[in-house]
């Protein structure tokens, strides 16, 4: 009948003949770290989101648990990836695809088997599927400095996180759109507080505070018999989902290398434009976002070495022996763009470069965190 859904929720391009079985095979690979998203993008006229959330929910069983309507749910994610910007090079469906897919992965961790309810695994792909909505390709620094509307509306304090949060659960409101209609009150109110306390903490000044938490959790880690995390009250279990979306959202440098490549390309894109609109505004041009000035290769040693290394490394401890592939893209992606320096130094001695300075400092990114 024609208001049964399509296959996979969205409709195919009709000037690619094959595109159902093309698709078909790339989500075949949805339970593993190196699915095409770029490719589903590419088959699902840039509806990945849609796309990957809805093969998601239906394998893991959540719209039959949680009584959703399919044509709601697929409804509802449609609205949400039109309110992904399309211009935004990095921030855009394609994203949010992204981080949704590598969160059902990191999930699926036998460390973490069985350790979350059907509720909690709903809300942490929701807030995946949300956390970067109406994105406008612009940090928060730019908001705060340039005292726009949203600053203003949310007082400085996570500016974006707290816009994309409002945007999602407004939309939940629209026609045929409420996807948590059929939970009881009790319910819709656990998931959006674990939904705002995991979107909210996707913002990147709370990353060491993030990470030092995570940190101590691994330093005290309880394991039950079968070799499962025990976590046995709400602010372990949501420090543990904060951090699990977090990793999603910072795995491109641990991403096969060329899916690696395509979204530095992508970032690179999106900083430059801010940098250029910075430069127009006659405003201080933020450092990593200068054209003229940022090294890319030496941005993302920066970046792997300061932040995802260090946090990736903790998640792997907190699973291991789960993410250990995982860890060894981002060192294999590491070295890649280590070799990509030009002149770069040549193996160094402990601690020290070729021109005797301190190995931190050659690094010396300044982290706005
Ligand atoms: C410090 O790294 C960079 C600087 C300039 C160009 C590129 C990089 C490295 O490549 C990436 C960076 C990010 C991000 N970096 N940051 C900020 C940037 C400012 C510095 C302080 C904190 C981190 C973000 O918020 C996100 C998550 C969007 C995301 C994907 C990247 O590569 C695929
Ligand atoms: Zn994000």
């Amino acid at each position: 009948s024609p208001d049964s859904l399509p296959r996979f929720g969205v409709p195919l391009p009709q000037d690619l003949p094959n595109a159902e079985e093309e698709l078909e095979r790339e989500l075949d690979n949805i339970d593993k770290w190196g699915m095409d998203i770029f490719r589903i993008d590419m088959l699902t006229s840039h509806r990945p989101l849609t796309c990957v959330s809805y093969t998601l929910f239906e394998e893991r069983n959540l719209l039959k648990s949680f009584n959703i309507p399919p044509k709601t749910f697929v409804t509802y994610m449609l609205n949400i990836e039109e309110h992904y910007n399309k211009e935004v090079k990095y921030h855009n469906q394609v994203h949010a695809a992204d981080v949704t897919h590598s969160t059902h992965f990191l999930l699926c961790a036998p460390a973490l088997e069985s350790v979350f309810t059907d509720l909690e695994i709903l809300a942490a792909l929701f807030a995946a599927c949300i956390h970067d909505v109406r994105h406008p390709g612009l940090n928060n620094q730019f908001l705060v400095n340039t005292n726009s509307e949203l600053a203003i509306m949310y007082n400085d304090e996570s500016v974006l996180e707290n816009h994309s949060l409002a945007v999602a659960f407004k939309l939940l409101q629209m026609d045929n759109c409420n996807m948590l209609e059929a939970l009881n009150k009790k319910a819709v109110a656990a998931v959006q507080k674990m939904v705002i306390d995991m979107v909210l903490a996707t913002d990147m000044v709370k990353h060491m505070s993030l990470l030092a938490e995570l940190k101590t959790m691994v330093e005290t880690k309880k394991v039950a018999g079968s070799g499962v995390l025990l976590l046995d009250n709400y602010s372990d279990r949501i420090q543990v989902l904060k951090n699990l979306l977090h990793c999603a959202d910072l795995a491109n440098p641990a991403k096969p290398p060329d899916f690696c490549q395509q979204w530095t390309q992508r970032v690179m894109g999106e900083f430059f434009t801010q940098g250029d609109l910075e430069k127009e505004k006659k405003m201080e041009v933020s450092p990593m976002m200068d054209r003229n000035t940022v090294v890319v290769e030496k941005s993302q040693v920066g970046f792997i070495d300061y932040i995802i290394h260090p946090l990736w490394e903790t998640w792997a401890d907190l699973v291991y022996p789960d993410a250990q592939d995982i860890l060894m893209y981002l060192e294999q992606n590491r070295e890649y763009y280590q070799g990509q320096i030009r002149d770069s130094p040549p193996p160094e001695t402990a601690g020290e470069t070729a021109n005797g300075n301190d190995k931190d400092k050659e690094l010396h990114i300044d982290l706005t965190l």
